[in-house]
């Protein structure tokens, strides 16, 4: 079943469109991949299913409910993480995943507040504000705070992007574990080729606001002729 179904979206921005004619779905459990070149408009889309831009035409459906109408009940059970978007910096971090615990009205915020803290290894950085962080730990209390209401659909913009290639391992093999164990399905973008590969069930590529590919990693190496992801990247990127 799609969880999230995407049709015929538009977004202009002035005279830029920066999203032309663009479907997608993501399935329940599934982890879709949003891959395309820089200003293909793929945060543009994740903004616009994220309720926080509005279409100019297309519709949205989040587990069947129309995001236009019903968006209060169909955003409680989505989140997000992207490095771009600041939490307040003067916060301890412990502070920061409470904070969120109660806007989401998680049942038991203090008891799911120390499972994220130990599950991204944030014990040591507790009670130090965000603003002293590096931007790795940050990536890693972005990732936790998308956690907190153990969303059924986690959407994430480049979530490793400022990882190290050991943090970055770690943190995409546990998104891979939550998926597996909690069914959660996510959609992600990422210019990681490898991440992409490893993640994701099925892969959209968006090229100048729209999707001119779909299919598995395997599938889509095997439609371009390619090796791998990042040699199909290539082939779609330049045409
Ligand atoms: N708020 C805005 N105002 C004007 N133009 C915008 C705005 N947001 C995005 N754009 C334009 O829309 C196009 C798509 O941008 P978007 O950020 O969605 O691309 P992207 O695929 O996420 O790129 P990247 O891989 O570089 O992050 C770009 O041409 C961009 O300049």
């Amino acid at each position: 079943m799609a969880i999230l179904e995407a049709s015929h979206l538009v977004k202009r921005f002035g005279g830029v469109t920066a999203v032309r004619d663009l479907s997608l779905s993501v399935g329940d459990g599934e982890v879709v991949g949003l891959l395309g070149p820089n200003g293909a408009g793929k945060s543009t889309t994740l903004h616009m299913l994220l309720g926080l831009i509005t279409p100019d035409a297309g519709s949205i459906r989040l587990f069947g409910l129309d995001l236009a109408r019903h968006r209060t009940e169909a955003l409680s059970q989505v989140n997000f993480a992207a490095s771009y978007v600041d939490l307040p910096g003067v916060l301890l971090v412990h502070e920061v995943l409470d904070a969120f615990a109660r806007l989401y009205a998680v049942r038991h915020p203090r008891r799911r507040v120390e499972e994220l803290i130990e599950l991204f290894e944030l014990g040591p950085l507790r009670k130090r504000q965000l603003m002293a962080l590096s931007s790795g730990q940050r990536t890693r209390v972005q990732l936790a705070k998308a956690l907190v209401n153990a969303p059924r659909l986690l959407v994430l913009d480049e979530p490793t992007a400022n990882l190290d290639p050991d943090a970055g391992d770690r943190i995409r093999g546990l998104l891979s574990r939550l998926a597996r164990e909690n069914g959660s399905a996510m959609l992600i973008t990422s210019h990681n080729m490898r991440e992409v590969e490893r993640m994701c069930d099925r892969i959209h590529f968006v090229s100048d606001g729209v999707v001119v590919a779909a299919g598995s990693a395997k599938e889509l190496a095997g439609h371009y002729g390619a090796e791998d992801l990042e040699e199909v990247f290539l082939k779609v990127a330049r045409g």
